[in-house]
């Protein structure tokens, strides 16, 4: 045939290449069109993928965040509550009316339990890290294991000291910083901060991240690290969990785990004692011998370590970057931070201390409606998932997703449409005041339904403190990023939403009360 002939002219070492890839590109075509029936079927409406290439609005990632397609995919499809296309071979549908969202993660929670991060049923370890598990009964009693570990009463008293702490460390680096002339860098600020009274609060771990790393801040750097890596097991493409550095959680994250706790937990059982922290709910299990999968030598269960990666992984980290955006908003907000001010010295007033006690930070109001509107314009994940593992009919609609289709929600996107916040990209704390708070429906930042972050409460707590005693203490101004941040300058490697360049902002003191 004369159009083969071209072939016959190639080195004969490129046959194979040429025939894999041919083989590879049928096979797309064939998973693209066997989707497709199923879509228009199920009456989903979808983006008709091109020929063999399916949609290239993923092609920049990389170069740009996962954010950027995803938002573009929904604001070109306005007329739509929801709708499916392709990232490479995967079909995804992004549901786009907060009412859907609803309808999926809570009443249909059942029916779309996992998430995209699902472990293997066979990783004994990995189903027990919150946002993971495959077992709703395992996910149930190991939300209820932690359940203690979020209520914000839980770091009162005493156990506050052990986040006040930080604040002094703090402030001392901002110091030493400030004279040196040098700016500083507001993620470092926050991370170590939040990291530090993670380690004190929930694993009893005395740590200080400006004089000295620590293993446990070791593990959590690396699981945030933007790479290639930590972007490809965002979206989890199915096979990735066959390579080790592609699984949320890696072996060796779950080694440093287990090392970690073990010896926090045989140096907590010599001096004794309860500190009503995660060391003390792992040392009951212990007591109980609750998990026959025991490995004798190390003497921590599975379960144990999962627990432990469900603190560190899934949320210790969230509130450092969410304060991170807080401070670049800020710093381009004086007014905002004389607001903070006022509220700060008003609050120490009625409590009659100088000190940001429990008490204080509790009632920091204001400083909590900074959190939540930052965390509405700077949402920690490009997405939230799930994977559907029944049939589900969604009400209202005539569609129906198919059991084992992944399904994606884009809080990045649902918080900037103006239909459902006024002005919807301006920096506006007041839309989450306790007068306008109750009116707000679609706000995704911590998630909806069962599986909704357990975390919050403590969160904004922690939150209040970090960026409570800055402001009280420091005029922030901008060095860097002098106009507010999209998703153009979010890193173009990470599931994570983090800003792609440091933040460097100023620190002026001023005076402070004193009683
Ligand atoms: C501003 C900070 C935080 C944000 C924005 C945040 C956000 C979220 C979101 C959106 C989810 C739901 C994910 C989904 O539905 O797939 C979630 C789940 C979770 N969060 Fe947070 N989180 C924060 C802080 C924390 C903290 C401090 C902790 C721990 C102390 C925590 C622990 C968790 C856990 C364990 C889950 C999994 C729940 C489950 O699957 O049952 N989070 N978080």
């Amino acid at each position: 045939m004369d159009f083969l002939e071209p072939l016959s002219s190639l080195p004969a070492l490129l046959y194979v290449p040429l025939l894999v890839g041919s083989l590879c590109l049928v096979f797309n075509y064939l998973v693209y069109s066997r989707r497709v029936a199923e879509w228009r079927r199920s009456k989903i409406p979808f983006l008709e993928p091109s020929f063999l290439i399916g949609h290239k609005y993923f092609w920049s990632v990389g170069s740009n965040s996962a954010v950027v397609p995803i938002d573009r995919i929904y604001r070109e499809n306005k007329d739509k509550d929801l709708v499916a296309f392709f990232i490479a071979t995967m079909p995804v549908v992004l549901v786009r009316s907060p009412a859907l969202i609803k309808q999926i993660l809570a009443k249909n929670f059942d029916k779309a339990f996992e998430t995209w991060w699902a472990a293997s049923p066979h990783d004994e370890i990995a189903q027990h890290v919150l946002g993971q598990s495959t077992d709703k009964g395992v996910w149930k009693s190991d939300r209820n294991t932690l359940s203690p570990m979020f209520a914000t009463g839980r770091v009162s008293g005493e156990h506050f000291a052990k986040i006040t702490n930080q604040i002094t460390n703090m402030w001392t680096h901002a110091e030493e910083a400030r004279l040196q002339g040098k700016p500083i860098n507001t993620q470092q600020v926050t991370m170590n901060f939040i990291q530090d009274g993670f380690s004190n609060s929930f694993f009893g771990m005395d740590a200080n991240s400006y004089e000295k790393e620590t293993e446990l801040r070791k593990l959590v750097q690396g699981s945030v690290k933007p790479g290639w890596s930590r972007l490809l097991r965002g979206f989890n493409f199915q096979g990735f969990q066959a390579f080790d550095s592609l699984k949320f959680v890696t072996p060796k994250d779950m080694v440093s785990m287990k090392s970690l706790l073990q010896k926090q937990m045989s140096q907590r059982s010599r001096a004794g004692g309860n500190e009503n922290d995660l060391i003390d709910i792992l040392l009951d299990i212990k007591e109980q011998g609750r998990d026959k999968t025991k490995d004798s030598e190390m003497d921590i269960t599975n379960e144990m370590v999962g627990l432990g990666l469900s603190i560190l992984f899934v949320g210790g980290i969230s509130i450092g970057f969410v304060a991170s955006f807080t401070l670049h908003l800020l710093s381009l907000h004086p007014e905002y931070q004389e607001r903070i001010r006022e509220e700060v010295e008003e609050v120490m007033k009625k409590h009659n201390t100088t000190e940001f006690t429990y008490e204080v930070v509790r009632d920091l109001h204001f400083i909590d409606q900074c959190l939540r509107e930052t965390a509405r314009l700077y949402p920690n994940n490009t997405a939230l998932t799930r994977v559907c593992t029944e049939d589900i009919t969604l009400a209202g609609t005539d569609c129906t997703l198919k059991k084992g289709q992944r399904v994606i929600f884009s809080p990045y996107s649902v918080h900037r449409d103006s239909q459902y916040f006024e002005d919807p990209d301006k920096f506006d704390p007041d839309r989450f005041s306790s007068k306008n708070m109750d009116s707000i429906d679609a706000f995704l930042a911590f998630g909806k339904g069962p599986r909704k972050c357990p975390g919050k409460n403590v969160a904004l707590l922690m939150g209040s403190a970090l960026i409570g005693s800055l402001v009280h203490k420091y005029e922030v101004r901008p060095r860097s990023h002098t106009k507010q941040m999209d998703a153009y300058d979010f890193h173009p490697r990470s599931f994570a939403i983090i800003h792609k360049d440091d933040i460097l902002v100023d620190f002026k003191p001023r005076e402070v009360l004193t009683c």
